[in-house]
C-alpha cells in the first residue's frame, strides 16, 4: 500500500495535489501542533475540506500533544485512519476504542527511539502501527535504517497472529530506501518528498509501489 504525504504538497492546491496521486491507497495527512513537534501544519478544518475534495481514504497522523482530547474529531471529520503517538497519549487503549466507536481505524505511532516491546498489549487494540523512520516534524529527512529491527519485530508478531494490524512506515522513503523497508516487512509506505517533489507525482508513486512489490 502507498500513502503519499501531503506535507510536501502545495497547500494552496490541495485538491489538485490529491488528484495527482489518485491511485494512492491512503492520503497521508500530517497534523502538527508546534508542541509535540517543532512544526505547525494543518488541523481539523483542512481535513474536513479535504474529505470533500477527494475520495482517497485519509490517513491522519496526529503529531500533537493531548491526542486523547482531539483525535476523535478527526474520525468524526471522516478520516479513514487516525494515528496518535504513544509518547503523547495518556490512555492509548481507551483512545483506540473511542476512535473505532467514532468510525475510524485506530493507528499508533512510535518515534524512532521508542521501543515496540512495551506496547505489544496496547497494540492489540490498534489497526495500524506507524513506525517513524525519521524524527517527526519535517519532510525530506534521511531514512533511519535502525528502525528496521522494529519493523521486523512487528512483522513477526503479525505473521504469528499476536497482532492484527497494518505495519506502516513514515519518513525518508524513496527509491533508495523503499526496498529495504519492504524486505523488513512493511505493508504501507508513506512518502512525501519522493512523490511531491517529482515532476509527475502519480508516476513517482507507482514507481515506488513497483519497487516495494519487487522487494517483498
Ligand atoms: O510525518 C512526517 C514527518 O514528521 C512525514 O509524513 C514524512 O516525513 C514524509 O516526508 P518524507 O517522505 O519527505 O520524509
Amino acid at each position: 500500500m502507498m500513502a503519499p504525504s501531503i506535507l510536501s504538497a502545495d497547500f494552496a492546491r490541495l485538491a489538485d495535489e490529491a488528484a495527482a496521486v489518485a491511485g494512492a491507497d491512503w492520503l497521508h495527512v500530517d497534523v502538527m501542533d508546534a508542541h509535540f513537534v517543532p512544526n505547525l501544519t494543518i488541523g481539523l478544518p483542512v481535513v474536513k475540506s479535504l474529505r470533500k475534495a477527494t475520495d482517497i481514504p485519509l490517513d491522519c497522523h496526529l503529531m500533537i500533544d493531548d491526542p486523547d482530547r482531539w483525535a476523535t474529531g478527526y474520525a468524526e471529520a471522516g478520516a479513514h485512519n487516525v494515528t496518535v503517538h504513544v509518547e503523547a497519549a495518556h490512555d492509548p487503549v481507551a483512545l483506540a476504542k473511542d476512535l473505532r466507536a467514532a468510525g475510524a481505524k485506530a493507528g499508533l505511532s512510535l518515534k524512532p527511539g521508542t521501543p515496540l516491546e512495551p506496547y505489544v498489549d496496547v497494540l492489540k487494540h490498534y489497526d495500524t502501527l506507524l513506525v517513524m523512520s525519521v524524527e517527526p516534524g519535517f519532510g525530506g529527512q534521511e531514512f533511519m535504517d535502525e528502525v528496521l529491527d522494529k519493523v521486523r519485530t512487528a512483522r513477526r508478531l503479525v505473521d504469528t497472529g499476536h497482532l492484527r494490524l497494518v505495519v506502516e512506515i513514515d519518513g525518508g522513503i524513496n527509491e533508495d530506501t523503499i526496498a529495504r523497508a519492504a524486505e523488513a516487512g512493511v505493508d504501507c509506505f508513506v512518502a512525501g518528498s519522493a512523490v511531491y517533489d517529482a515532476a509527475d507525482p502519480g508516476a513517482a508513486l507507482e514507481r515506488l509501489r513497483q519497487q516495494a512489490a519487487r522487494a517483498r
